[in-house]
């Protein structure tokens, strides 16, 4: 049985975080090797080169470089030997993110993050993308009552306009691969949007 590599993205406070466990229970359930995993992270570099990513300044080039290079670290070592040994891994964000926060959210140069895109993945990208569409305005609420908040997070609700413009914006060039999640909606009814997509990959 082949890999399938999924992501979820989405803005902080869109609900991934709450809904990715669910996911790999449900596809355990169903008798899959299910590897839940996050970036930036999931390989003991990738999470220290997280820990500095979010919590010490740096300019936007530097901060795009640190990701990537957990990127090719969490590729190298956890995701492509998941994939070959037919595992379904589960990613809490990946190279969207990248385009969505450093690029659109910060204005860095979208081309500087292809280059690196091509460098780092080799083409690998998800087989399937589920983006928690959600406002600004209605994830900060949910986040007030959350936890601390890192640099992105201390980031104002025109930031994460952007960022989310910026979601939207890989999800119209790759439309086969995403799937928009009206993430505004009941946890129920945003559950079943999340089966339905899944279903329709035969999942
Ligand atoms: N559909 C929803 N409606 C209301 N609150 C939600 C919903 N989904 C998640 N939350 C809450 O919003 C907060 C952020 O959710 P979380 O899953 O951590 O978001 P993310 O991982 O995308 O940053 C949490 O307190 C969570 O309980
Ligand atoms: C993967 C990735 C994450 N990020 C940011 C988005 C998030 O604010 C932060 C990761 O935090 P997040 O995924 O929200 O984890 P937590 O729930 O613990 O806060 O890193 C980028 O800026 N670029 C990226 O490429």
């Amino acid at each position: 049985m082949s890999g399938l590599f999924i992501s979820f993205e989405g803005i902080d406070g869109a609900g991934k975080s709450t809904h990715v466990q669910a996911v790999a229970d449900r596809l355990r359930a169903a008798g899959r090797d299910v590897v839940l995993t996050r970036e930036p992270g999931g390989t003991p570099l990738a999470e220290r080169l997280r820990e500095m990513v979010l919590h010490e300044p740096m300019d936007a080039l530097t901060e795009s470089l640190l990701i990537f290079a957990a990127r090719r670290d969490h590729l190298q070592q956890v995701i492509e030997p998941a994939l070959r040994r037919g595992a379904v891994v589960l990613c809490d964000r990946y190279t969207d993110a990248t385009f969505a926060y450093q690029g659109a959210g910060r204005g860095f140069d979208l081309a500087v993050l292809a280059q690196l895109e091509q460098w780092v993945q080799q083409g690998r990208q998800p087989d399937l993308t589920l983006w928690f569409d959600l406002a600004p305005e209605v994830a900060a609420q949910r986040l007030a009552r959350a936890r601390v908040p890192d640099r992105f997070e201390q980031q104002p609700a025109e930031f994460f306009r952007r960022v989310n413009e910026g979601y939207r914006a890989r999800a119209r060039a790759d439309a086969a691969r995403f799937v928009a999640i009206d993430a505004s909606a009941e946890r129920d009814a945003v559950w079943r949007a999340i089966e339905s997509a899944l279903q329709a990959r035969g999942l």
